[in-house]
């Protein structure tokens, strides 16, 4: 089954994020590929939906940050999507305020994680604001350097407002924070497309099969399970989890009875609620380092012993 690419605009507000979707869509018109788009605005009405040629398919989340209050709008709008187009990419434009791993989670649902592939998060920094961000609050800090640090892509954008000194200098802040990511210098958010298909060439053997994305930042991983498990087993797993497995979310059958648990898994929090419909089960993680051999290993090694 072909995959559907998703790209992950990331970026503070102004730093050039809707500059970069329009130059991703012409590209992408002109290699003559289907893709659409997902634009977030926190207010009411969109500004940059003018931005999307007319016969982009477009859908826009008005009213709060998908990161948060209306996470579970994007997982509908993209479920929706995914079944009314044949596409080949989709855009997610966040708001400026959107923390990377929050807005993957609201990507990542269970119920469509096989159909579609993270091919990156690409996170725009306004280079003038970067470097006064002393006077933003420290949350708003803490966020831009959380913009950075999960990025796959990073565009340090608007160098035209500084020297070449000061270029050199936020290039070697940028890629102390993190030192993976491809790091450009731009104008305008120029950038050839290819540089944004994160690490595409890399994608080799069993990776692909395993359904995971090596060469990304942030990891994910799909597990499904066969047969029901063990809860027990399960929790005892469970607590050895490292604190770089961010989230972990899907749909668990156990043993020990015949209901479907909705399970969520974060900050080290399992909480488990009661599933009406009969959903396959199957687990999405989200972490960093994550080892995607070890938990496919671990997982049904404990599938096997929750059925002796
Ligand atoms: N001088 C300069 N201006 C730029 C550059 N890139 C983008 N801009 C301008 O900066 C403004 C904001 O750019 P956008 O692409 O809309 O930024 P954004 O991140 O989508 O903004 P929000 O959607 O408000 O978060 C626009 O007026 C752009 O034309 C650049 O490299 N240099």
């Amino acid at each position: 089954m072909k995959k559907v690419e998703i790209y992950i605009l990331s970026g503070f507000l102004g730093s050039g994020k809707t500059t970069l979707l329009q130059r991703a869509l012409q590209e992408e018109q002109s290699k003559g590929r289907k893709v659409a788009v997902i634009m977030n605005e926190l207010g009411e009405t969109s500004i940059d939906s003018n931005a999307v040629p007319g016969e982009t398919p477009l859908k826009e989340l008005l009213n709060g940050c998908v990161c948060c209050t209306i996470q579970g709008q994007l997982e509908t709008q993209l479920h929706s999507m995914l079944q009314e187009y044949e596409l080949d990419a989709i855009y997610l434009e966040t708001t400026g305020v959107a923390h990377p791993v929050e807005v993957l989670d609201a990507c990542m649902s269970p119920l469509f994680a096989e159909q579609i592939t993270i091919k990156g998060i690409i996170t725009t920094i306004d280079a003038a604001r970067w470097r006064s961000r002393d006077s933003l609050s420290i949350q708003l800090q803490r966020l831009l350097h959380e913009q950075v640090h999960h990025a796959d892509t990073i565009l340090i954008n608007k160098v035209d407002q500084l020297s070449e000194a000061e270029q050199a200098a936020i290039l070697y802040e940028i890629q102390s924070i993190n030192a993976t990511a491809k790091t450009f210098l731009t104008q305008f958010s120029k950038v050839d497309l290819k540089f944004l298909q994160s690490g595409q060439n890399k994608r080799k053997g069993n990776h692909e099969q395993a359904h995971v994305h090596d060469y990304l930042h942030l990891k994910t991983y799909v597990h499904t399970f066969t047969s029901k498990i063990d809860v027990d087993q399960f929790e005892q797993w469970l607590r050895e989890m490292p604190d770089t497995i961010y989230r972990i979310k899907g749909y668990l059958r156990f043993t020990h009875s015949d209901e479907v648990y909705m399970f969520q898994y974060s900050y080290g929090m399992p909480i488990y609620m009661k599933e009406l419909m009969k959903l396959p089960s199957t687990l999405v993680f989200i972490g960093e380092n994550l080892d995607h051999q070890k938990l496919q290993q671990e997982l049904q090694q404990l599938e096997a012993s929750s059925t002796q």
